[in-house]
């Protein structure tokens, strides 16, 4: 099969290498589209790799029915409508750490240039001024640098800001003391840091939640004469607020690589001598740009030929160790899961799987998405993937619960999936046999033993004889052949079961024949 992937912004040549070299891909380099373009051209693809530049809304999305990864060359993903893609099972991966280094260098270059205004004494001699009155900077020596987000470009640019002897006070609701501790630095509130700084870098992305987050109310908090770095994004800073802080003299300073609006030619920012900026510049350097090419290309490479991701955005990652243990039971929990979504009797309000024995020590998200998957799939189609399972759970409204046991009930690993409808519950539980795959071993109370494929039906009965000859003579009749047939009971004259794997499907009108047959309770038909 062969996939086309489109390439929307300049990502490096050498990067995309792992691109070039995969047989089965088609790559498109078509950069500085439109939104309203992109559009046009969106359906025929697989995949898509972007930078900061290409914008994917929802209608990107909604206009692309074979798109199946969106790859982010770099860190930000602020430019993708998550929730679109999540919904149509479209995986995003990023490149979180091929950028930092050149993002935290970047930073250090605006800090100085800043403190010692470098850019603004550069554009005065290039007008040919010999000024040494205008541009008297400080010195970044013994000065609070608060930084805003301590992830890895804050932690980055707090070790070289050490460097310049600069007291680092930060701020990040996941920041532990014993984390400032081994950095060498000050952990504070929000209000801290913004009320005890000299100089504030950025370093959050941008979410709803950190949209706005240094506001008027922000700039109020600050020290007089304070100066501000803004290399995350633009919105972090609200740029009227900057802007009135910075005319009203509270601010000194202000170094922007990012803005509300990008790309721009005029911006009032920039019609004051206080302010510095780069456009959009911290990530661009050929170490960099290289270095996220190669992940997101590796990423799409891995994720079309069906493997796995390394930096999924809307996805839990999981290790490869752990899905060394996981993975191997992604079919059978997938199957578990369209097995009793089959048996029930009604809506599915709740699903709660079980897993036992070794792979309760593990990260199951996996194994829950794909059962859910596995739920989902018989109503809503191949539209359900790994990545929407879990999502498209959440609105239907069916609440998901996972318990995790290291007791074995007898198999060395067991999954347990029960649905919850109006109607009662349903369970099926299955195990991986050791080199011979996957067996569903027990529906509801009764201890079975079948492979988890085909067609099968599962009927409950009165343990009476004759009731199993019944059953083979009317499918007989229908010209449909047994290939197994499992029984089970619960006491003997008691209730009892028939799971029988058949070569072709049985439609309604055999089940309701099976239905009217004597000491015949229920029949379902299954197909996995
Ligand atoms: N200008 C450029 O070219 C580049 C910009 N960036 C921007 O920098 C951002 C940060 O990148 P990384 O450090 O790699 O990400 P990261 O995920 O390692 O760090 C972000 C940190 O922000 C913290 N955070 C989240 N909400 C917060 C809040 N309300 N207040 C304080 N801290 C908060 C998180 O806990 C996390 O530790 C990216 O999201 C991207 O938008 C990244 C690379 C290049
Ligand atoms: O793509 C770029 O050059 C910008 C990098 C960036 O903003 C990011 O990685 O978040």
């Amino acid at each position: 099969m062969t996939y086309n992937v489109l390439i929307t912004d300049p990502l490096s040549e050498d990067g995309i290498f792992p691109l070039r070299q995969a047989e089965n891909l088609e790559v498109r380099i078509d950069t500085g589209l439109s939104t309203d373009e992109l559009i046009e051209i969106i359906h025929d693809y697989d995949a898509l790799l972007i930078r900061s530049q290409t914008t994917v809304t929802r209608e990107v999305i909604e206009n692309a029915p074979n798109l199946k990864i969106i790859g982010r060359a770099g860190v930000g993903v602020d430019n993708i409508d998550l929730e679109a893609a999540t919904e149509h099972g479209i995986i995003v991966v990023n490149a979180p750490d091929g950028n930092t280094n050149s993002a935290a260098e970047h930073t250090m270059a605006m800090l100085s240039a800043l403190a010692r205004k470098i850019p603004q004494a550069f554009l005065s001699l290039k007008n040919q001024i010999w000024d040494r009155k205008s541009f008297l900077g400080v010195e970044l020596k013994n000065k609070t640098l608060g930084i805003v987000g301590l992830g890895r470009i804050g932690a980055e640019v707090a070790a070289r800001a050490k460097g310049q002897r600069m007291h680092i006070l930060a701020y990040d609701p996941f920041l532990t003391e014993e984390k400032a501790q081994k950095l060498g630095i000050t952990k504070g509130t929000l209000e801290e840091v913004l009320s005890q700084s000299d100089f504030i870098s950025i370093h959050t992305p941008l979410l709803k939640e950190t949209r706005n987050l240094i506001d008027e109310e922000a700039f109020a908090m600050m020290k007089d004469g304070v100066q501000l770095i803004n290399c995350a994004r633009g919105g972090i800073v609200n740029e009227d607020a900057l802007y009135d802080a910075i005319v009203s003299g509270k601010v000194a300073g202000a170094a922007l690589d990012v803005f509300e609006v990008e790309p721009f030619v005029d911006h009032k920012l920039l019609t004051l001598p206080q302010v510095i900026a780069t456009p959009h510049l911290a990530a661009s350097t050929i170490e960099a740009q290289e270095s996220v090419a190669i992940d997101v290309s590796a990423d799409v490479v891995s994720f079309l030929n069906g493997g796995l991701v390394q930096n999924p955005v809307n996805l839990p990652s999981v290790s490869k160790e752990v899905m060394g243990k996981v993975g191997p039971f992604f079919d059978l929990a997938e199957k578990l899961g369209a097995f009793v979504s089959q048996l029930i009797d009604g809506i599915v309000e709740e699903i709660t799987i079980h897993y036992y024995g070794d792979l309760a020590g593990f990260d199951v998200r996996p194994l829950t998405r794909n059962t859910l998957k596995g739920v989902l799939q018989g109503n809503l189609g191949d539209h359900v993937n790994d990545v929407n399972a879990k999502y498209l759970a959440d609105q239907i409204g069916i609440v998901v619960n996972e318990y995790k046991t290291s007791i074995t009930k007898g198999f060395t690993n067991l999954l347990t999936v029960e649905a919850r409808t109006k109607n009662g519950t349903r369970s099926v539980s299955g195990t991986l046999l050791n080199g011979l795959g996957g067996r569903i071993v027990k529906v509801d109370k009764y201890y079975v033993d079948v492979v988890p494929e085909g067609n099968l039906i599962f009927i409950k009965h009165k343990d009476q004889p004759g009731a199993i000859g019944r059953v083979g003579t009317l499918l007989a009749k229908s010209n449909i052949n047994i290939a197994t047939m499992q029984v089970g009971r619960a006491n003997i004259g008691g209730d009892a079961i028939m799971m029988l794997t058949i070569d072709k499907y049985v439609d309604g009108y055999d089940v309701n024949q099976l239905k009217e047959l004597e000491d015949i309770s229920d029949v379902t038909a299954i197909q996995l």
